[in-house]
């Protein structure tokens, strides 16, 4: 719930929701409807004012709901890696350097230029990201919040910004983080054919989930377009 009194809002209601350990899932719904909200008190950067969100990691479960913040700023950094619609970049430095300012706080990373590689931008590492086309900043971006290795990747509408062709080479970069790196991963979109790449597909409507659906065969993000 978002403020209180007659202003109150119930962003959330009677959502109940496992995500598997390396499950791909995909969040669609009318704007409005409480993506974002989930999105982020899965990732630990909203607490939910009521019911329990638990996050359980080598056997040991953790409850997000009450905890401080010093304790999710602590989940956050080391377990969960952020993309959004825009890429927050550093435009004055290289996008090894936008890497290695999250690789340098990182008590297990993976090399910036492995991240680089992995989404697809080795040959572009010592570009500045004013240089980078926006799908190109947006992989960066990529690579910033896995290198860390996180365990989990929250992505919001990562290619509302990108055409569907740009679009699809940034699906392919998280398609193949959550199976190389078997990372959870949860990506809200407006473009209802990217849930055919999903292993399941919740519907949220007016903070409740409406379906939620396995797909059977999932579809290869570059086979894609909307
Ligand atoms: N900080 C806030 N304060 C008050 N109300 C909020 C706040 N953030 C979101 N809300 C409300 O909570 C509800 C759910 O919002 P949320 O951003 O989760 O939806 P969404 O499905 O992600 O929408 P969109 O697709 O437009 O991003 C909306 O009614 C919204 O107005």
């Amino acid at each position: 719930m978002y403020g209180e009194g007659p202003t109150a809002v119930h962003a959330l209601r009677g959502v109940d929701l496992d995500v598997m350990p390396g499950e791909f899932v995909v969040l669609l719904g009318a704007s409005g409807s409480g993506k974002s909200t989930l999105l982020n008190i899965l990732g630990g950067l909203d607490a939910p004012s009521g019911g329990s969100a638990q996050w359980t990691h080598d056997g040991q479960t953790h409850e997000l709901a009450g905890a401080s913040d010093a304790e999710l700023t602590r989940y956050r950094r080391e377990h969960v890696g952020f993309v959004f619609q825009f890429y927050n970049l550093i435009a004055s430095l290289t996008a090894r350097e936008n890497v290695a300012l999250v690789t340098d706080l990182a008590t297990d990373p993976m090399a910036p230029e492995d991240a680089l590689a992995l989404v697809d931008l080795g040959e572009r590492m010592d570009h500045f990201a004013s240089q980078l086309s926006g799908g190109e900043q947006q992989r960066v971006a990529i690579a910033r919040a896995i290198a860390k290795r996180p365990a989990v990747l929250l992505c919001d509408e990562p290619t509302g910004a990108l055409d569907c062709a740009t679009g699809v080479r940034v699906l392919e970069a998280i398609e193949r983080v959550n199976r190389e790196l078997g990372t959870t991963t949860v990506v809200i979109t407006h473009n209802a054919p990217i849930a055919q790449m999903a292993d399941r597909v919740l519907r949220l409507a007016d903070g409740r989930i409406a379906s939620a659906q396995a797909n059977p065969h999932k579809a290869a993000a570059a086979t894609l377009s909307w």
